[in-house]
């Protein structure tokens, strides 16, 4: 890096022509093969960010490089391998599907791109594509209902470390949560509704989130609290009672505690406290992807069902459901606010 030109060369163009919409949305990342040596990569760069694992590097190398990447890559394959859709992994065929949805739903003036925190396309690459398109104003949304540090703080992160190289910096706006989203819940709710009118309704309904280590909600992470909050929201939305469903926290990850109660201990116990019948909904994830549909789909119902359980039905999630992308679309224009009308108004 030159002393003279520490930060990116920008072209001479109007400020009509630099001062676009665009709408980066967010994922976790994938392996772009259900293969170890496609998932090694994708681990090792999810697994080193500190936004992930709270932990000295000194201590937490070591037991990354030795333990968890030698081994981990063999069987989470075969996980990915039990879920893979001829297009290629899930979430990735997913969160192009609500790209596209997004896009058919706004205006051609907005630029609208996805980017994986860990992986391809990179948010290096799309922020640079942004760029060169014209984008002056961007809008960052992590496609994360519940604020988690673990995954939206270092989703936003990473676009920031790339405003911090530019010349002639974007406006930026970012949607830290979307837990009380009234077109968000409303999907989630007809979601259910409709999957239990055409497959009956169990004795239960489980909104099962993905978990955080205990210590990081300690510390401040508000992630479990917008998780009751989205389940009680849409719980009310179909008129059931506390005893009719449950919260829970699913894909526990290394030896600390996680935030409780853990999913895969109730597969095991509510047999035994007389539910038999168990619907399971996963809010938090609004792509099926690994962690819902091996995880979720094909595991839980295994292990409920060992565990004396008789019916288990997986409510997908809200994927590329248009009522989904209508509020998807809602929330971008609620952000973009000021910036939208200014574009459609005085710039078209
Ligand atoms: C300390 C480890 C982890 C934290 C904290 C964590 C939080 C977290 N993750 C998601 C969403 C996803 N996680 C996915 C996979 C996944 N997650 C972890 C670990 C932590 N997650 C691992 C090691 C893996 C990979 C699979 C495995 O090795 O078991 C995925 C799926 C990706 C896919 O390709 O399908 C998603 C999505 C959230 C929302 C979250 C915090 C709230
Ligand atoms: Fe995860
Ligand atoms: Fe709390």
């Amino acid at each position: 890096m030159s002393l003279l030109n520490q930060f990116n060369i920008e072209p001479e163009i109007s400020f009509e022509q630099q001062n676009k919409i665009g709408v980066l949305l967010l994922n976790l990342g994938t392996p772009t093969q259900a293969k170890p040596e496609a998932v090694k990569p994708f681990l090792r760069k999810f697994l080193s960010d500190q936004r992930v694992v709270e932990l000295p590097k000194a201590i937490w190398y070591p037991i990354l490089h030795g333990i968890v990447l030698p081994l981990r890559p063999k069987v989470v394959a075969e996980n990915y391998e039990r879920v893979w859709l001829k297009e290629g992994s899930p979430l990735q065929v997913f969160t192009e599907k609500q790209t596209a949805g997004l896009r058919e739903r706004l205006p051609d003036t907005v630029f609208i791109e996805y980017a994986m925190t860990y992986g391809e396309p990179s948010v290096p690459q799309m922020v640079a594509k942004l760029k060169a398109a014209g984008v002056g104003r961007l809008l960052v949304v992590p496609l994360y209902p519940q604020y988690a540090a673990s995954c939206t703080a270092a989703a936003v992160d990473k676009v920031l470390a790339e405003l911090a190289k530019q010349r002639n910096q974007m406006s930026v706006r970012t949607v830290s949560r979307f837990f009380n989203h009234e077109g968000y819940v409303n999907a989630l709710a007809n979601q259910i509704r409709n999957y239990r009118a055409q497959h009956g309704a169990g004795d239960k309904l489980m909104f099962s989130f993905h978990g955080i280590p205990l210590r990081q909600h300690k510390l401040g992470d508000p992630y479990p609290h917008e998780c009751h909050a989205t389940a009680k929201l849409v719980a009310e939305k179909l008129g059931l009672s506390q005893n009719d469903y449950i919260v829970s926290f699913q894909s526990q990850f290394g030896k600390d505690k996680w935030i409780e109660p853990s999913t895969q201990a109730l597969f095991k116990s509510l047999p035994k406290q007389g539910v038999k019948k168990l619907d399971v909904i996963c809010p938090g994830f609004v792509s099926d992807c690994l962690e819902t549909m091996e995880e979720i789909a094909i595991a839980g119902r295994e292990e409920f069902h060992e565990a004396g359980g008789e019916a288990y039905n997986y409510i997908p999630c809200l994927n590329a459901n248009a009522e989904w992308l209508d509020a998807l679309t809602d929330l971008v224009k609620e952000n973009l606010l000021g910036w939208l009308k200014y574009d459609l108004v005085d710039l078209k």
